[in-house]
């Protein structure tokens, strides 16, 4: 071979190398080109390899709140170790993402601990978009959720509610302190536990067994685990084995709790088809007609006492602290039930709530400032999108900061003050709703992916809070004033209070 001839073999590899190059080079040109055209949200600045995960505090709804009124950024790119993240703090750009753009942005972004935790995940609430969420979901509305069905549970929540008051007379009769953050939260996971299995787990320990589960999953599941910002940490052969297996053994105890519960429920059916209209029987049911596999019951049972228990009991728990730090609020509110429950009944029944408009408007108002889901849950874009005139690419996770919107002094007025009074009579707020049509109030989100369970839980959490400012007066224990109620939040899939609610009953009826 001839010295050019050499040189040219050699040369050939790198000239296809450089040909290859400018290509790819013209190709990103192109691209940069077409985004400044169409810019992606601003960032404020970041770190190397953090990006802005050293600027999420304990409680990212807060942070991020801080972030975008520091920057005035409504929407905004963060960047949370290599995670991209898209935050809406404007009910112009929440309306985009959840009603102009709805079908782009009705997924939910994929997550290890929901995969494994939530079995695929195959539940309603952290489904990818598709026909599986689809057929879960008509279940849900259907099956647990309709107007019909919340109504069909009338008497079991009037019932749990009875006990609650039969506990609370006795510590009246004594002068004791009830701690309400747990006694809430008694009530509103009995009420579930008989709704979805017909009983509740009290009798056998099995609650106790069912609160713990719940507290230790809440938070894993909130969406802000290291794995999820370093994913390519996750799938290191060693890490993604320690990750994987937290994971598991939590699921575990899930398992351990939900094949026991299908299993008795089956065997009732087996040995009675007719027994039991309980929402477990529900799904042994209609497994063939929505082709359910034991793992998505397990995973339907998992929304049921993920979205239905903490929620509700989260926002009453406020609403409380809320009307004993406001003793005009309470006394209003005292007055409108105590005049509409006819004299002798001795406690509110659900006819007596039609005309209730200032407890509706104290639970709007807990629910404003004090939202259980303050980030909702993570929506994902499934193509790219415009919004507010910025590029939101496809596969990124999008936050909607319900609980910076609701404290906005741009869409409300004195936003920090619980006044109900904004929602009735002529109020600032008057004709604001959580229907998801108003996008600076989304306690229950907007759009596709909106809480299907909002009846259900208003039904719930109006008759459990007249009974208890109906028959009672509350007091703060002795050495207490009303300015000592705590309300600093712990975060978790839902916020709650961090301290527990203790007040001193007096009997009233
Ligand atoms: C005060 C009580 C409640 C609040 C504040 C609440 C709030 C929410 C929020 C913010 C979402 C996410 C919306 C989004 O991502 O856009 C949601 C989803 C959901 N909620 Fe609720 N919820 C409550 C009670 C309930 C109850 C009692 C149930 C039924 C047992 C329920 C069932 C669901 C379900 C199934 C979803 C998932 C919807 C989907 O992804 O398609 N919720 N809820």
């Amino acid at each position: 071979m001839t010295a050019p001839q050499a040189w040219l073999l050699l040369l050939a590899p790198l000239l296809l190398l450089v040909v290859r190059y400018s290509l790819v080079a013209k190709r990103a040109r192109k691209r940069r080109r077409q985004q400044l055209d169409h810019d992606l949200p601003p960032s404020p600045p970041a770190l190397p390899i953090l990006g802005h995960l050293h600027l999420l505090g304990s409680l990212p709804h807060v942070s991020l709140s801080t972030l975008a009124v520091k920057h005035g950024y409504d929407l905004m790119l963060l960047r949370l170790g290599a995670l991209p993240v898209i935050v809406v703090t404007s009910p112009r750009a929440a309306e985009a993402v959840l009603r102009t753009h709805d079908h782009v942005f009705a997924s939910r972004p994929h997550s290890l601990v929901a995969e494994v935790v939530l079995y695929g995940p195959s539940n309603v609430g952290f489904s990818p978009y598709g026909e599986h969420w689809r057929q879960i979901r008509r279940l849900f509305t259907t099956h647990l959720l309709s107007a019909k069905k919340v109504r069909s549970f009338r008497l079991a929540r009037e019932e749990e509610v009875g006990m609650v008051m039969v506990h609370i007379r006795e510590a009246a009769a004594t002068g004791t302190a009830v701690d309400m953050s747990e006694l809430i939260n008694w009530f509103m996971n009995d009420l579930v536990c008989r709704t979805v299995m017909g009983k509740s787990f009290r009798s056998e320990g099995r609650n106790k067994l069912l609160q713990k589960l719940i507290a230790d999953t809440s938070p894993l599941l909130a969406g802000f685990n290291v794995e999820e910002f370093f994913p390519f940490l996750a799938r290191l052969g060693v890490l993604s084995k320690v990750v994987r297996a937290k994971f598991e053994r939590v699921r575990q105890r899930w398992d351990d709790l939900l094949d026991r519960l299908i299993q008795e429920h089956e065997s009732k059916s087996a040995s009675d088809p007719k027994d039991g209209d309980d929402f477990v029987h529900v799904l042994l049911s209609v497994r063939e007609e929505y082709e359910l596999t034991k793992d998505h019951m397990k995973a339907v049972l998992l929304d049921v006492f993920f979205a239905g228990i903490d929620t509700s009991a989260s926002v009453l728990d406020c609403a409380m602290a809320e009307l004993l730090r406001r003793p005009s609020v309470m006394a209003k509110l005292q007055t409108e039930l105590r005049s509409s429950v006819p004299e002798g009944q001795g406690f509110v029944s659900e006819a007596d709530l039609t005309d209730a408009a200032y407890l509706r408007a104290v639970i709007k108002e807990s629910l404003r400032l004090h939202p259980a889901a303050p980030l909702l849950v993570p929506h994902f874009s499934m193509a790219s999108c415009d919004v507010d005139g910025y590029l939101i690419p496809a596969g990124v996770r999008v936050l909607i900061n319900v609980w910076a919107m609701g404290r906005d002094a741009r869409f409300w007025e004195d936003p920090l003050e619980f006044m109900p009074e904004r929602f009735i009579d002529g109020g600032s707020a008057t004709g604001v709703d959580f229907k998801g049509n108003d996008f600076q109030f989304l306690p229950f989100g907007s759009g596709r992916r909106m809480c299907g369970g909002l009846n259900l839980a208003l039904a719930t959490m109006e008759l459990l809070l007249a009974n208890l400012v109906y028959c009672f007066d509350w007091e703060m224990p002795e050495g207490k004033g009303r300015h000592d109620i705590d309300m600093s939040e712990a975060f978790g899939v839902v916020v709650h209070r961090k301290e527990k609610l203790l007040l001193v009953p007096k009997l009233h009826v």
